[in-house]
């Protein structure tokens, strides 16, 4: 796949350039104004996270940290959808090799999300479950959009989310909350989230989401940039070593739950009850 590093200006419109590296499960819009990038993800139909997806967001993370834009924002193309999570199709009945790129992949985008220097904002124009939650949770800032859902709801799907997942979720809910939620694998709505702090405000469009995604960013212009990063750094530095450390023990772990038959014939099970929900 034609795939380079180095930024390259593909398209303009308004005060935007589009910048891309030949992705296409990903765009990344850079504000000429604000210097703030907006990632949006685009694979359709849910923004499934699989191999490619998690590729792309991880080539378009390292190319707005190397161009030193004042913020990124993540949103979705779907107009309902933030992303579903794990494609369920990776983990499904997976191939050999296939799987450890694709766990190997997602945590590099976490490592990269999480530990970014650049500050971070989602906006969550639409449901975002489990690994969605992820994302925006890896975020330093949410917006969501009323009547959608979002959480961790792995243990409903007879899955685990693994620590660095509890990471993430740590670092936005008290540990009574977030254990509780993670337990019993709660989908918030939009206004249960707000009331909980899952997310930080509400939107009632995307663009209204991204404005406030960018004012946020925007608090921390007057602020120096490097003491800014070494800030978040310190305080996210143990979770992200804590998956460094253990990266290969990680990945043997969930190599051995999701091969296991009755993790399988759970996962079976999920998919066939969506696929039923979708034909009706
Ligand atoms: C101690 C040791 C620990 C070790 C670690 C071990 C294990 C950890 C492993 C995994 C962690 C996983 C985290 C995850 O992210 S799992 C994924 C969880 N996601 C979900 O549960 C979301 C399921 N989807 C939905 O709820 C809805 O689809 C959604 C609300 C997102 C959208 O609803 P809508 O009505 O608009 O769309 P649908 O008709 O339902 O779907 C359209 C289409 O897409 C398919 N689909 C939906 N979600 C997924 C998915 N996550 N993966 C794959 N495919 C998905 C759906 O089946 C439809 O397909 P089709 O019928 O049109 O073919």
């Amino acid at each position: 796949m034609l795939r380079t590093k180095v930024l390259s200006l593909v398209a303009r419109s308004g005060p935007s350039r589009l910048m891309s590296t030949a992705t296409k499960l990903t765009t990344v819009e850079v504000n000429d104004k604000t210097g703030i990038a907006t990632l949006t993800m685009c694979r359709a139909p849910v923004n499934g996270l699989n191999l490619e997806l998690l590729k792309d967001l991880k080539t378009s993370i390292d190319e707005i940290e190397s161009n030193k834009s004042r913020g990124l924002i993540l949103t979705s193309s779907n107009a309902t959808i933030f992303s579903a999570g794990l494609d369920i199709m990776e983990m499904y009945n997976p191939e050999k090799e296939r799987i450890r790129a694709f766990w190997t992949q997602l945590q590099e985008v976490w490592l990269s999300l999480y530990g970014s220097s650049v500050p971070t904002a989602a906006a969550i124009n639409g449901h975002s479950p489990a690994g969605g939650c992820l994302l925006a949770t890896s975020c330093e800032y949410r917006v969501m959009l009323p009547k959608f859902t979002i959480g961790l709801n792995e243990t409903q799907l007879g899955i685990v989310a693994p620590k660095w997942f509890m990471s993430s979720f740590l670092s936005v809910l008290p540990q009574r909350q977030a254990e509780r939620a993670l337990n019993q694998g709660r989908m918030f709505s939009t206004e249960e989230a707000l009331q909980i702090g899952l997310i930080d405000e509400t939107a009632t469009s995307k663009e209204e989401a991204v404005e406030k995604c960018a004012a946020f960013l925007g608090t921390f212009a007057r602020v120096n940039p490097l003491a800014r990063a070494l800030t978040k750094q310190q305080f996210r530095a143990a979770d992200l070593q804590q998956l460094e450390n253990e990266r290969k023990d990680d990945l043997e772990k969930f190599l051995f739950f999701i091969n296991q038959p009755a993790v399988q014939k759970g996962l079976g099970i999920y998919l066939e009850g969506l696929k039923k929900k979708a034909k009706k």
